[in-house]
């Protein structure tokens, strides 16, 4: 086999001191989900039927849509299978075992909103009745889940689809009473699904109660039609997500029992008598679960660009570093390495936080079902600043793994724009960036507000009190020290945007807007707490663990400090501003960090190769295991379909007449 793998993948195979196989075991959390996944690549990846024969980018919108169905049924029906057998778990916790379909489906599985939104939504959000109804075998819905309009996404509480009780029917009326209350973007709601989980506003004898989710069918279940006073269509080509099979939906008097409002929470009872949910935030219960998920959904998305990256930076040669010499691995160029590693050391972070998340998360919603909201607001905060800084970051890195690959990387077949589409809807979908930001925001200023009145602090900003006021000290211990130098970045920045509100109201403005004057400071202190988090996490998770080898120990610490230099690096002005940091110290930090792109450098392929995506699911003339690149490249391009005919029918109808009429 090594005959046909490129000799410079060789050599950097050859050089890697860590035992790849221990970070595969770390990275899918033991040596036994490793071999279940594996298990599930081998069998799912070799289905005939998920297979193409045309390549995807020169499919139509129909057609890739037609296809991405096709599969995407196929391969539900071998999940299920592979679940019956026992050789697949359904786990609903973050795990690379079910991103196979990044590969088979290049783009979104045009089902991800029924199993991804619409199951847990109902998990979460019915009451027990419901979800014996609605969960059970034969019920013969495909859902999605359908809150924003054409109107509103962010703004919630401004949506303008309304239900209407009717006493008489004991039912709910649907009305989309605009244009701008269109349901627009859920996925799978073109042409997919047959009913959604909809949010509406609530009417009760004239009374507005706010928005609530209910389940909607939307489609006949034997003919697909959609149902009397249901327009319902798909909403075009976008960046990406092409697949996804994003629609439009419109109510026009339309009738659903009473009891398809989901009522775990606030219920609505046969005489019209409304009860309230004991926090009417857990409607917003479905955005909170997703947006755990994107940190790991980033990771990985991570690991596939930067696989692509590194491997095709060790094939590539491009100049000389010396003359007389042979031309450099581009890899060699030590900005190619800044390029590269900051995006294997994020994925690793990513992977890691994500994690913390999932436990964080699933405490909570243990204590949330016992009846303690207590940690509510600061599980809302974690996740809105991490959701938005992971897939802001995650932008920038895919893209950075683009550029690492010049031209090539410009190229569909590289994969690399189909991984940035993906990335780049997580950036707004389930929260806009900024409006995330702006909501931990909220609860900071809150948090800053307690710290000046010298109550409790919830753990996760417990050092706010240390900090309130202070700088941080001493810059010998690093990478730790860029810890507390990022709590004094967050303490200061907290403070600079909390003055700020205080000065425009002692100025008469009302508080609303003195927020808004505010809030490019609010964001970036949101930012710089999400930086934060993600810096002690990864650095204390990554020291603690055991049972690793010292080699394996050795390269997760250098990508954990890099991770840590590199956006010291990056924060410089703030660490210079809040915290004790002088020029030496930051050049220091400048040496360190160039120092780790070094000791990084001879791993990078053995790290890349770690994240042990299958050349099937990698999808990249670029980054494959073998490295044949200029192989594939013109494999690829041969695959034209403008390369079927040598001359073009364009030729004669339109060139050569042209030739003539100018005289060329
Ligand atoms: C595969 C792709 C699939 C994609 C699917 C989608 O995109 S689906 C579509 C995805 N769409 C989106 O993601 C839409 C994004 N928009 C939203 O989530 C909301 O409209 C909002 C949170 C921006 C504002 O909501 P609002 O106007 O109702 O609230 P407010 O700002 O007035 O704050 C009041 C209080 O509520 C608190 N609180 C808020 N949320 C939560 C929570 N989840 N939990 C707990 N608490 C929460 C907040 O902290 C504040 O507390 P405080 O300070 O008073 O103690
Ligand atoms: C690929 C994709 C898939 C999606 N899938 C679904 C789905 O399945 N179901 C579903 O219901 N929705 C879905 N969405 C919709 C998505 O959730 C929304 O687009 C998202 O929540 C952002 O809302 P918006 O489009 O209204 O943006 P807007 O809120 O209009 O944002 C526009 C700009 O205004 C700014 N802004 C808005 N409000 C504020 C504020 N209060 N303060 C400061 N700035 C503000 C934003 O920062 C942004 O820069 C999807 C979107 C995409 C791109």
């Amino acid at each position: 086999m090594s005959a046909n793998i490129n000799k410079d993948l060789v050599r950097e195979r050859e050089k890697c001191n860590f035992d790849i196989q221990e970070l595969i075991h770390i990275i899918d959390g033991s040596k036994e989900k490793t071999l279940m996944r594996k298990k599930v690549e081998d069998l799912v990846l070799s289905v005939e039927d998920l297979k193409d024969e045309i390549p995807e980018d020169y499919l139509s919108h129909k057609e890739k849509f037609e296809n991405a169905v096709r599969k995407g049924c196929k391969l539900f029906d071998v999940y299920l299978e592979l679940i019956d057998n026992n050789i697949q778990k359904a786990d609903r916790s973050p795990s690379n075992i079910y991103r196979i379909h990044e590969g088979i489906l290049k783009q979104v599985n045009p089902f991800l909103l029924h199993f991804g939104l619409f199951i847990p939504t109902i998990v979460n959000q019915a009451n027990s009745e419901q979800q014996a109804k609605w969960l059970r075998k034969g019920s013969k819905m495909i859902g999605t889940y359908s809150q924003t309009e054409l109107g509103h996404g962010t703004f919630l509480r401004g949506l303008e689809t309304t239900a209407t009780f009717d006493p008489e029917t004991d039912e709910f009326i649907l009305n989309s009473p605009k244009l701008t209350s269109y349901k627009f973007w859920p996925g799978g709601l073109g042409h997919i699904s047959n009913a959604s989980i909809v949010m509406a506003q609530l009417h009760i004898n004239g009374k507005s109660h706010g928005i609530h989710l209910f389940l909607i069918q939307i489609r006949d279940f034997e003919t697909h039609e959609p149902l009397p006073g249901i327009k319902v269509g798909e909403i075009g080509p976008k960046l990406g997500f092409n697949t996804a099979n994003n629609g439009f939906v419109g109510f026009n008097n339309y009738r659903i029992p009473r009891t398809n409002m989901l009522m775990k929470n606030a219920q609505v009872l046969r005489d019209g008598t409304y009860i309230k949910s004991k926090n009417d935030k857990l409607t917003y219960g479905s955005m909170l679960l997703i947006r755990v998920h994107i940190l790991t959904d980033v990771a990985y998305e991570l690991a596939r660009a930067v696989t692509i990256g590194v491997r095709y930076s060790a094939v590539r040669h491009q100049s000389v570093l010396k003359e007389g010499e042979p031309e450099s691995q581009v890899l060699d160029y030590v900005t190619q390495q800044h390029k590269l590693f900051i995006s294997i050391a994020s994925s690793h972070a990513f992977r890691v936080l994500g994690q913390w998340m999932w436990k964080t998360y699933t405490k909570v919603m243990a204590e949330i079902g016992d009846g303690n909201m207590d940690q509510l607001p600061e599980l809302h905060a974690l996740s809105c600043c991490l959701k938005a800084v992971s897939s802001y970051d995650g932008v920038q890195c895919v893209e950075r793994c683009r550029l690492a690959c010049g031209g090539h990387g410009y190229l569909l077949s590289s994969n690399l724009p189909g991984v940035y589409g993906i990335v780049a809807a997580s950036v707004t979908y389930e929260g806009e960036y900024t409006v995330l930001l702006l909501q931990t925001a909220r609860y900071l200023v809150k948090a800053w507000n307690g710290a000046i009145n010298g109550k409790t602090l919830p753990s996760s900003i417990a050092f706010l009190s240390d900090n309130f006021n202070q700088k941080s000290s001493s810059w010998d211990n690093l990478p730790e020290a860029i810890i507390e130098g990022f709590k004094a970045v967050v303490a200061g920045k907290i403070k600079t945007a909390f003055d700020s509100i205080q000065s425009h109201v002692n100025k008469g403005r009302d508080f609303e807007d003195a927020w808004n004057l505010s809030s490019v400071k609010l964001t970036a202190a949101s930012e710089a707490y999400a930086r934060f988090l993600i810096c002690d996490v990864f650095w204390s998770e990554t020291k603690k663990m055991t049972n690793v080898s010292k080699n394996v120990a050795v390269v997760l610490l250098q990508l954990a400090e890099l991770y840590l230099v590199y956006w010291a690096l990056e924060k410089s002005g703030d660490l210079l501003m809040y915290s004790t940091i002088s020029k030496k110290n930051i050049d220091n930090i400048q040496s360190r960090y160039e120092e780790l792109l070094g000791l990084i450098r001879p791993n990078a392929v053995g790290l890349v190769d770690a994240f042990d995506i299958r050349d099937e699911i990698l999808c990249s003339t670029l980054g494959s295991y073998d490295g044949r690149v200029y192989e594939r490249l013109m494999e690829e391009a041969a695959k034209s379909p403008l390369n079927k005919d040598k001359v073009n029918d364009t030729f004669h109808k339109y060139i050569k007449p042209f030739m003539i009429k100018h005289k060329l």
